[in-house]
């Protein structure tokens, strides 16, 4: 006998029935909830007396409609007793009130308008500092190429770039709807009260379908922005793209305008039509529904006024302030400017904030080592740096980049680590700086595993630049200093690193010297050729010795050098960093033969290590490949095959 199965259309929609029920309960009670929770950021005295401002705010209008409906009751009897009866003079306090009412209405809203900004303002200074923070947090980059995490981030943070649906207005919003209900409460009473308690509640009914139509469209469209970023970061990339000078060389070069003007509006189309196809969807059918049924309630209501008007049983006074009622009740039921869409878009962004969290949470989780939090010593290394069987794969990439590889770094000695292009050189020294931890294997300091070291205080240690070091927009001086960040600024010692890298005299003879911004889009700006660049950025690293960091670490330092440039560079190299603990990295074998140690990587291993000259004896890979550069470099190339005649001189820009 077969067992019995479950209905499966049955189980099939109360599955699709929770689903729903568990997406409403998160999006329009969860998110809501997680916006009060702000609230207290704010301050509790400012959101205590926008509460009762808004209360206000609320009822001022209903008042108006109470006294003004009075006021008309009362014209029959002022108008029969004359100017001088006492129904003439209760309908012009009547009307001196209605006025005061009036009047307090309009000046009371721009005071709440500014209370309003203060509130927003503190709301989302502390969200933003927890979104800069939570960035911050991770100790290494990985996170930063994590596509979950990255639409998380650009999720929260959009809302903030923006004017508008801010956090912190959207706390604004949330005390803006106590005005809202307040008013709709107060105008059900005085239907209840004028007309009849069933027409009140049927408008009151009326007006929250009408919401619910409006409001819950809004909510459900609101889930298309999270369908379209990773879209809109593509348009945002391709905006970004033709507005940079780097890119403008090559866009015009190539002839790329038209094929990235192409790619932008096929973008773009594509994220419009996706939303117009959802506000059809969402919008349409409910708002049908919802408007017809509130329709029906709204007018039974006014029926049921006219019905009791005529037979007498209320009277002119009630059937004004009932009618007038009704209509400003109906006008509750639409869209709320001042609220809606800013609270909607806001409990988007905190619910990424939400996630991202999570999301760092569970990559931290999933670390092989939490992050460590001892100091440094000021000597460290004294003795040496080590990997020690290190293997390591990317996030999100299983494809192994070092596997098991074994290195020392002696203190005060240069070693160079050369390879070809993806061996694995430039991981060594994100993993040395702990941009990423190793997958396994231990990277020491003087015995140490540098696992356990504050990642900060480490960092500090180590001046560095890498191949695709960043030209801030800034002073040439700031561009160095910003190699010890930490460090006050000290322009003597800018000096003497802007003349290791060779770089002094060039910096001095531009229109500010130091001082001059390296961008031409400031007053007095200049750019610098690619070379100077370099020069700047490797200045840079030696500012962090400068400010006591004991390693150096090289990473390419002279790809924009002209040949003579760079053989001129690593001639003085070892000399000037005489001492340090350094790791010089390049693919150009002629380039390091003076350091101490030199060590070849290949496939995410060390395969062979040596002095210079050992190495050539051995007549090995190194010595190989060294023939090869070399034999290049007589024929008048340089090792990258660039004239060398053509690169004399001028470095290249
Ligand atoms: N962020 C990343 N995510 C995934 N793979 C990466 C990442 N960065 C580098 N890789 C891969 O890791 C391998 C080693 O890269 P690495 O930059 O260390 O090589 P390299 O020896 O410095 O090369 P080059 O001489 O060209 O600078 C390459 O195959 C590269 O594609």
């Amino acid at each position: 006998m077969t067992p019995p199965v479950a209905e499966p259309a049955a189980a099939t929609a109360l599955q699709a029935l929770r689903v729903t029920w568990s997406h409403w309960i998160e999006e329009a009670v969860r998110s809501r909830l997680r916006i009060v929770r702000l609230l207290p950021s704010g301050g509790w005295g400012l959101v205590a007396f926008l509460a009762a401002f808004n209360v206000l705010l609320g009822l001022l209008p209903v008042v108006f409609v109470v006294v003004t409906s009075i006021l008309v009751g009362g014209v029959p009897a002022a108008i029969a007793g004359g100017l001088d009866s006492a129904a003439w003079e209760r309908l012009t306090a009547l009307f001196l009130l209605a006025s005061a009412v009036f009047l307090a209405n309009q000046v009371l809203a721009p005071v709440a308008n500014a209370v309003n900004l203060r509130l927003r303002r503190r709301v989302d200074g502390v969200l933003r500092d927890e979104a800069m923070a939570l960035m911050l947090r991770p100790v290494g980059i990985g996170p930063l190429e994590d596509e979950r995490t990255l639409d998380e981030l650009s999720e929260t943070v959009r809302n903030f770039d923006r004017d508008w649906g801010t956090p912190g207005q959207a706390c604004v919003g949330m005390l803006v709807l106590v005005a809202r209900y307040t008013r709709l409460l107060a105008l059900v009473v005085v239907i209840g009260v004028a007309i009849a308690w069933p027409a009140g509640l049927a408008v009151g009914v009326a007006v929250l379908l009408f919401r619910y139509g409006q409001r819950g469209g809004l909510r459900k469209y609101s889930r298309v922005s999270r369908e379209v970023v990773g879209r809109n970061r593509e348009i945002e990339y391709l905006h970004q793209v033709t507005m940079t000078a780097v890119a403008a060389k090559e866009i015009r070069l190539f002839g790329l305008t038209e094929w990235l003007a192409d790619r932008y509006s096929t973008a773009y189309e594509a994220v419009q039509q996706h939303k117009e196809r959802a506000r059809r969807r969402v919008y349409l059918a409910p708002y049908l529904v919802l408007t017809s049924v509130g329709v029906v309630f709204a007018g039974f209501a006014l029926v049921l006024a006219a019905e009791l008007a005529t037979s007498g049983r209320i009277d002119l006074t009630e059937l004004a302030l009932g009618v007038q009622a009704v209509v400003l009740a109906i006008a509750l039921g639409g869209y709320y400017a001042e609220a809606d869409t800013s609270t909607q878009y806001a409990m988007l962004s905190l619910s990424a904030l939400q996630r991202l969290r999570a999301r760092l949470d569970e990559l931290e989780a999933g670390q092989r080592r939490p992050p460590g939090r001892d100091p440094v010593a000021a000597s460290t290394p004294s003795a040496a740096l080590v990997f020690d069987s290190v293997g390591f794969h990317y996030p999100g990439s299983s494809r192994t980049v070092l596997d098991g590889i074994d290195l020392e770094l002696p203190a005060g000695q240069c070693t160079a680590v050369v390879g070809v292009n993806g061996a694995g050189k430039t991981t060594l020294v994100k993993l040395l700086t702990r941009l990423y931890e190793p997958t396994s294997g231990t990277v020491r300091a003087d015995g140490t595993d540098i696992a356990g070291f504050d990642p900060v205080l480490w960092r500090r240690r180590i001046g560095v630049i890498f191949q695709d070091f960043v030209r801030y927009e800034l002073t040439a001086a700031e561009n160095i200093e910003l190699g010890a960040a930490h460090a006050s600024a000290d322009r003597a010692a800018v000096l003497r690193a802007a003349e290791r890298a060779g770089i002094a005299e060039a910096l001095l003879a531009l229109p500010d010297g130091l001082d001059t911004p390296l961008s031409r889009a400031y007053p007095g700006g200049t750019d610098l050729s690619g070379g100077q660049w370099q020069r700047i950025a490797i200045a840079r690293a030696f500012y962090a010795l400068e400010a006591g960091a004991t390693v150096l670490v090289l990473d390419e330092p002279t790809a924009a050098l002209d040949v003579r440039a760079e053989m001129a560079f690593f001639e003085r190299f070892v000399e000037m960093t005489r001492g340090v603990t350094s790791l010089l990295i390049s693919h150009r074998f002629s380039s390091v033969r003076r350091a101490d140690h030199i060590v070849v990587v290949d496939g995410g291993r060390v395969v062979e290590r040596g002095s210079h000259d050992e190495l050539i004896e051995a007549g090995g890979h190194y010595a190989r490949l060294f023939a090869l550069q070399a034999e290049r470099f007589a024929r008048g190339l340089d090792a990258d095959g660039d004239s060398l005649e053509a690169g004399v001189g001028e470095e290249s820009r």
